[in-house]
């Protein structure tokens, strides 16, 4: 199959514009596999690994005979709904969702990517049935800014800052609960350098911006000129030279700079799970949408345990864990509210 980058030609832009399951709460603050994470450093071998798969997203437009192919591969969850539906049969689902692409649709200025009212709806319905998280590479507060559902789990920072429903949120019935899981938090204040570091480097190339996600940092190229994505590229490089416990990856036009723990969107999707009591069960059906490289670490993990299912955002083929796929955020919102109505039409039975 043809590969395509992070510069494929999807990420053409926009114009800019449960409650967590009753009594279904953390069960160990935090469980093991957080307090143990930030020790377990990614070696040398296993980051550049890391970084060199994600190139492996390569640019080219597909060819129909191709795009079928690949659909037959990752149907659409829409068109595949029953079959959603009859795995999912007798087992707790718990949904997971990615923020930028999935959620809100990709937009020039990374603030302004805010989520429509209808899909505000789509993700509150969702979480009143089922246990709900958002697993975002953003800053933990600005993706809740975003998405403003006080009744939801989120991970923020690619997963490496996760918090449950606030304690004023009725959900959650005592200060004790608001879960926080940090592996990275002795990270802080080398992000916060780093953050400086890059900003001033970058501040000569127009349009390149860098945004602190708190664990991780992003830069964006989004609106910088093609022939000086390079350019960027080696600046940021050369910052990172004098900070080996960081890594670099990528993302939709950005660079993102990150620790280089062993924890990913993959190890928070599983630290939720086993927060939310579901370690080991095999009546759990996690569904996790995303549209990015770094959701294909949680659509790996759902493959290895061979339970729940991968949603895959996008309108090109791409080498994915995932097992479905829905082309765009206004088809994850179908997607929701078919899940809901369905949901509806068995407690009316
Ligand atoms: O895990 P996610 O919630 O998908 O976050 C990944 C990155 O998303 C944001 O950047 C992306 O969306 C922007 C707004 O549409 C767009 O301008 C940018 O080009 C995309 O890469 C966010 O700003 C980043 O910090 C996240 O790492």
């Amino acid at each position: 199959m043809t590969k395509h980058t992070a510069f494929a030609a999807e990420d053409a832009v926009v114009a800019a514009p449960a409650p967590a399951q009753p009594g279904r709460r953390f069960t160990s603050y935090p469980p093991s596999s957080c307090r143990t994470a930030a020790a377990q450093r990614m070696d040398a071998g296993a980051a550049g690994a890391a970084a060199r798969a994600t190139g492996s997203w390569l640019d080219a437009a597909p060819r129909r005979a191709e795009h079928d192919d690949w659909m037959e591969k990752h149907p659409s969850a829409l068109a595949g709904f029953e079959s959603v539906l009859a795995a999912a049969k007798g087992k707790q689902v718990v949904m997971f969702l990615d923020y930028d692409g999935t959620l809100s649709p990709i937009v020039k200025d990374p603030d302004t990517a805010v989520m429509t009212e209808e899909m505000r709806d789509a993700v509150r319905g969702v979480a009143e049935h089922f246990p709900t998280a958002i697993v975002s590479g953003r800053c933990r507060d600005k993706v809740f800014n975003f998405v403003k559902l006080a009744e939801l789990y989120y991970a923020g920072s690619h997963g490496m800052d996760i918090k449950g429903p606030t304690p004023e949120s009725k959900h959650a019935k005592a200060k004790a609960e608001a879960v926080l899981c940090q592996p990275a938090s002795e990270f802080l204040p080398v992000i916060d350098e780093v953050y400086r570091a890059l900003t001033a480097t970058t501040a000569a190339i127009p349009g390149a911006t860098v945004e602190n996600n708190k664990f991780c940092l992003s830069v964006h190229f989004r609106c910088v000129q093609e022939e000086k994505w390079r350019a960027l590229e080696e600046q940021v490089r050369s910052v990172l030279k004098e900070y080996p416990d960081l890594r670099l990856t990528r993302g939709r036009k950005v660079l993102e700079i990150r620790p280089s723990i062993k924890w990913d969107k993959g190890n928070a999707l599983q630290f939720l799970l086993e927060a939310l009591g579901f370690a080991d069960s095999n009546n759990v059906f996690p569904i996790y949408i995303g549209d990015d490289r770094t959701d294909e670490d949680a659509f790996k993990v759902l493959r290895n345990m061979g339970q729940g299912i991968g949603i895959l955002v996008s309108k090109i083929p791409k080498e994915t864990s995932a097992s479905y796929s829905l082309r765009e955020p206004s088809e994850v919102k179908e997607f929701l509210h078919k899940l809901v109505k369905s949901k509806q039409s068995k407690q009316r039975d």
